[in-house]
């Protein structure tokens, strides 16, 4: 991989698909879905989602609480701090992860949201990974409402998109209908300052990385800066913002569950737009205690599995233990 943080600007585009086509009646739209999304997933495993039914209102109103987060004062921030929850759930500052191994830290700053659950819920109480309280800035009333909404819409986008990737793996449209039930799910706010003019070497808003979950949903602001590595030919491809659609991917769990035919990509953030940027990734896991083995039709007559059968959750607990080591 190139250590240059410029993009090859004449790269093909992402595919854009219509998921909308999953509400039609018509058995050949579903088909048509089905194969432009197989094409997507085993390219890049990157495209554009249109027709999505998410509301621009409801999009707007998370832009504008992100915001307002970033801007209150480090001190309230700190109070919210994710290092003091049980669940990875609060306020991520700035260059506090770092995604590339042998980079510098990540030139973002974040928070964290899960499934609002309260301190009698079993899961809560078995301290399952990643099952605990949200915390809340105390001084944006709405903030809370917003993002929750958000959070419930982007749950029921991803088991859309989960029904479109089985079809497009020729399964049944429910087949992950199990993996989508009381889904582990993180809804996750990016702030990225201005890449500086004289940056460390690697030094960027976001480092190089795969996503770890099922799928990734992610809504971006007018900025460019998101960077997609294309295996073919071996440079980034730009994924600017179009508006009106998500961008989703693939995680490192799509990989396992199809040996993989689809592949989860690298990614990154160089946000040399020269003004803030701000995007809002939601990783949809499914359901922990749900078994990730290779599906049926993913191995070919005497090809062996790739991975080892797991859980989700004992995946993502690994992908957590090796980002956060
Ligand atoms: O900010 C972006 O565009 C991408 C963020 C991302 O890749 C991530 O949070 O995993
Ligand atoms: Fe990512």
């Amino acid at each position: 991989m190139p250590e240059h943080t410029r993009a090859n600007s004449e790269c093909a585009q992402l595919p854009l698909i219509d998921i909308g086509l999953l509400a039609s009646e018509r058995a050949a739209d579903h088909q048509r879905l089905a194969q432009q999304l197989a094409e997507a997933c085993r390219g890049t495993g990157f495209f554009y989602v249109r027709n999505h039914g998410v509301s621009q209102e409801m999009i707007d109103a998370v832009f504008l609480q992100t915001q307002a987060f970033f801007k209150l004062p480090t001190a309230e921030k700190e109070r919210i701090n994710k290092a003091l929850s049980l669940a990875n759930r609060g306020y991520e500052p700035l260059k506090g992860q770092t995604l590339e191994p042998g980079s510098p830290p990540d030139l973002k700053e974040g928070f964290y949201i899960g499934e609002e659950l309260n301190q009698t819920d079993p899961r809560v109480q078995a301290r399952r990974f990643n099952h605990g309280a949200n915390q809340w800035p105390e001084s944006l009333p709405k903030f809370r409402s917003t993002m929750t909404a958000y959070f419930d819409a982007m749950n029921a986008l991803s088991a859309r998109i989960m029904q479109a990737l089985a079809l497009s793996l020729d399964l049944p449209r429910g087949h992950f209908s199990e993996f989508c039930r009381q889904p582990l799910s993180t809804l996750r706010l990016l702030h990225y300052p201005p890449q500086p003019a004289q940056p460390e070497p690697g030094e960027k808003g976001c480092g190089a990385h795969t996503d770890f979950g099922g799928v990734t949903v992610l809504l971006l602001d007018h900025n460019p800066g998101l960077q997609v590595w294309d295996n073919q030919m071996e440079s980034w491809i730009n994924a600017d913002p179009i508006p009106g659609t998500f961008v989703v991917n693939l995680g490192d769990m799509i990989a396992r569950w199809t040996n993989d035919r689809y592949r989860s990509t690298l990614h990154r953030v160089v946000n040399s737009s020269g003004t803030e940027r701000y995007s809002v990734p939601f990783f949809y896991s499914g359901n922990p205690d749900h078994e990730v083995a290779c599906l049926p039709g993913c191995l070919a007559p005497g090809e062996f599995p790739l991975y080892p059968a797991t859980t989700v959750e004992n995946h993502l607990i690994e992908m957590y233990r090796r980002t956060y080591a």
